[in-house]
């Protein structure tokens, strides 16, 4: 698998290049990075890092392709979109593979959800071109939306190609232009877009890419002056950075950063259908999600029913090689994300949290790679690390209530407020406690992923909205236009 997808890549050159101006240029920089396969820790590839000055080549070509993209007509963006999906459809195994490769999600997992649901992005995107109204009228005035600028977005690893389209698409569809520095962990997939892009037929400089380090190239795109936006999907660590570099520009800064998402379960919840989709839900993509609701905030005196009904969830997880059919959770997908989850297990251990399974190590007849046992602590404490601190793995934490105003304190007791669940037969009940959490999402009782409901975080879970009509707004900036009078002269678009 490795050679199809890396051959072709190497052989035209794309791993030593960044996209620029409609081009595949040489990067400024000679710095390299390895690729490293998280099922094997082997090196696979290495590519070109670019620096400041890849940065300042892109945002001009993307200023320049600025004036005519924004004053395009929006039904033309929704055709460019239109081919954008398309390509991303045809192209899905592709994708499949470069996503299972560069950051371990299973080949089955990667194909029948990480890759269908970046395409979604871009049909939504495609839609609200069609659709939105960018132009209004109140009284005498038009109101304009009318797109922001040069945007520069910073994309993570954990879902590669899905965080890449949830920005592009709003993006391009809002008619701003863009320079995406993608995660340096994962840029197989961002190559693969950016060829993508080009035989889409997007006009040059309307969509840059400049791959490297976060500390180098994100950081010079968030300083940037002629830089009007920044997105940033990654840590509050990084978020609060990108934010600092940004604010001497005083550009607009969007902020997907961490969570820690409770999944509160009231005592009349069909435990046998809700448990086991909890633990489907935390341990989905390996825990490697933002909004994975990994703390489960469950009535005391059915502990115990829970406690065995995840353990028997958990138990049906197949963790291993990804590129087997059968897997169903490979690796973490880097070193570092191993050593954290190896960490937080041990200092859940001292803790005095219990292990209903899982554990320290890498599960049985696995010894390379980066791997980790699913594993689920109950008798947790709000207060406790493993609690509070994002892991980003496959560690779920039960933790137990007396009653419902304290499950919804406990729900409340994070730095983070991305997402939520609430499960519950009494509707009326769990509405009336989601109305109660502090979250940019509250799920009740599983709704299948909707790629229209906004999402993003409360407090140090970020700023700004992504996805469906907010997702695009996000990218717009408001003009009124007093003494308009005339309304039937707008045009819209
Ligand atoms: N909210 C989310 O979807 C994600 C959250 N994370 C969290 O972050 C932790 C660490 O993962 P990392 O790969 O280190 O994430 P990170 O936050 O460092 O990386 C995310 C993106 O930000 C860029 N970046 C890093 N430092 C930057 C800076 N100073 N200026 C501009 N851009 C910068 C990176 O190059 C990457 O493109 C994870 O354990 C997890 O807790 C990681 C990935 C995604
Ligand atoms: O289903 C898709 C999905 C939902 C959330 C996220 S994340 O929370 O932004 O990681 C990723 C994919």
């Amino acid at each position: 698998m490795n050679s199809s997808i890396i051959e072709p890549l190497r052989s035209a050159g794309r791993l030593h290049r960044v996209f620029i101006d409609g081009e595949w240029v040489v990067p400024q920089s000679q710095v390299r990075a390895s690729v490293i396969d998280p099922s094997t820790e082997e090196p696979i590839a290495d590519i070109a890092l670019g620096d400041a000055q890849d940065v300042d080549a892109a945002v001009a070509a993307a200023r320049r392709a600025f004036t005519a993209w924004s004053a395009s007509a929006a039904e033309s963006r929704a055709v460019l979109l239109d081919r954008v999906h398309t390509l991303i459809l045809e192209r899905a195994e592709l994708f499949a593979q470069a996503i299972s490769l560069e950051m371990g999600a299973a080949i089955g997992f990667a194909r029948s959800t990480q890759v269908p649901v970046a395409a979604e992005h871009i049909r939504v995107a495609r839609d609200n071109a069609r659709s939105y109204a960018f132009v209004t009228h109140r009284g005498d005035m038009a109101i304009v939306r009318e797109a922001i600028g040069v945007c520069g977005l910073i994309t993570p690893w954990n879902w590669p190609l899905y965080q890449i389209t949830a920005k592009v698409g709003p993006a391009l569809a809002a008619g701003c232009t863009v320079v995406l520095k993608p995660s340096e962990q994962s840029p197989l997939s961002a190559l693969l877009f950016a060829e993508l892009m080009q035989d889409a037929g997007t006009p040059s400089g309307v969509f840059n890419l400049v791959g490297g380090n976060g500390p180098e190239v994100g950081a010079a795109l968030s300083a940037h002056p002629d830089v009007d936006m920044i997105s940033i999907t990654g840590s509050t660590r990084a978020g609060v950075l990108v934010a600092q570099a940004a604010a001497p520009t005083v550009k607009r800064v969007a902020q997907e950063l961490g969570g820690k998402s409770p999944n509160l379960i009231l005592p009349d919840a069909d435990l046998a259908r809700a448990v086991p989709a909890g633990v489907a839900a935390a341990f989905r993509n390996v825990g490697q999600s933002c909004s994975a609701p990994t703390r489960m905030i469950v009535p005391r005196a059915r502990l115990q029913e829970v406690e065995r009904i995840a353990r028997d969830a958990a138990s049906s997880f197949v963790v291993g090689d990804p590129r087997l059919q059968q897997t169903t959770h490979g690796p973490v997908a880097n070193r570092a994300q191993f050593d954290r989850v190896q960490e937080m297990i041990g200092v859940g251990i001292a803790e005095g949290a219990q292990l209903v399974c899982g554990g320290l190590g890498r599960p049985e007849g696995l010894s390379r790679g980066f791997y980790c046992r699913a594993t689920i602590f109950t008798a947790v404490h709000s207060r406790m690390q493993i609690a509070q601190e994002e892991i980003f793995g496959p560690v779920l934490a039960i933790i137990p209530y007396d009653n419902v105003d304290e499950a919804v304190e406990i729900a409340n007791d994070t730095v983070y407020g991305l997402g939520a669940h609430v499960q519950g037969q009494d509707l009326v009940a769990a509405r009336a406690v989601a109305a109660r959490i502090r979250s940019g999402q509250v799920h009740i009782n599983y709704p299948a992923w909707n790629p229209h409901a906004p999402f993003g975080g409360y407090k140090r879970s970020g700023n700004g909205r992504e996805y469906g009509i907010e997702g695009l707004e996000e990218y717009l900036e408001t003009k009124a236009i007093l003494g308009f009078q005339d309304a039937s002269a707008a045009r819209s678009g």
